[in-house]
């Protein structure tokens, strides 16, 4: 029986690895994937780990009809025996729904990789509609960490070190990014309610505010 699959994690847990040894598991098994992604960091048309691989990939464009790619892939003769999508969380919920169609139509395995929530820890739309259709959720099992040493299981946008809560939903970005520039930051809940990001937390232990007052 056919499935979709939706591989959640937070940002830097390990999902396009995952995704990518899937691809090698069942390559060097004579199966051949089409693997789709959107955004990614590397350009247009790939899916990239911070582990250093990187394959090709058909990008998700918003309105590509991705039951009908695959259809058209068929009858021009492509095998297709799995499909792969990065960065799902992207997807509008319509493609969702075509990627649960290839599966109980088309009888093909999806696995999705996204992260579920934005900076703002709202669902995004395209992890929304994975989680109402998906057969099976799979939790990455590598945890990311927070600063303080806790399950990081939030993603928070920052600017120069500092959390920020106001933006656009989509910004394309990574961890550990130059100061002044964009980036993101996994945290746990507590300080991702508090909006403490490791450069306010540093800051906060220098501070002269918190600093022991000397005696004598
Ligand atoms: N130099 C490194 N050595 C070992 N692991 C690394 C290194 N750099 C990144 N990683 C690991 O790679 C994972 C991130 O991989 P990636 O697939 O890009 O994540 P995601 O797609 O979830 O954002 C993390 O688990 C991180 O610990
Ligand atoms: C939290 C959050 C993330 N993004 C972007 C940033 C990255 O380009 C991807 C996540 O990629 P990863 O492989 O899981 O690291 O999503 C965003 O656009 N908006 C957000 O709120």
């Amino acid at each position: 029986m056919s499935e979709l699959v939706f591989f959640s994690g937070t940002m830097d847990s390990g999902k396009s690895t995952l995704a990518l040894q899937l691809v090698h598991t069942r390559t060097t098994r004579g199966l051949q994937g089409l693997i789709f992604s959107r955004g990614d960091r590397a350009g247009e048309g790939k899916l990239s780990s911070r582990l250093g691989l990187v394959t090709d990939a058909v990008e998700a464009k918003p309105g590509l009809d991705l039951y009908g790619y695959v259809v058209e892939e068929s009858s021009r003769g492509g095998k297709v025996d799995y499909l792969i999508v990065d960065e799902a969380q992207f997807l509008a919920p319509e493609q969702v729904d075509q990627l649960a169609r290839i599966v109980d139509d088309l009888e093909l395995n999806v696995f999705a990789f996204g992260i579920t929530t934005d900076f703002r820890t709202r669902l995004f739309p395209g992890s929304q509609r994975l989680m109402e259709l998906a057969d099976r959720l799979e939790t990455l099992q590598v945890e990311a960490l927070c600063w303080c040493g806790g399950r990081a299981t939030h993603n928070a946008r920052t600017v120069g070190g500092e959390m920020v809560v106001e933006g656009e939903q989509v910004v394309i970005g990574d961890v550990d990014q130059p100061a002044g520039e964009v980036g993101y930051e996994v945290l746990c809940r507590r300080h991702h309610r508090r909006r403490m990001s490791s450069a306010s937390a540093r800051a906060a232990v220098l501070s002269p505010d918190v600093l022991p007052v000397a005696s004598g």
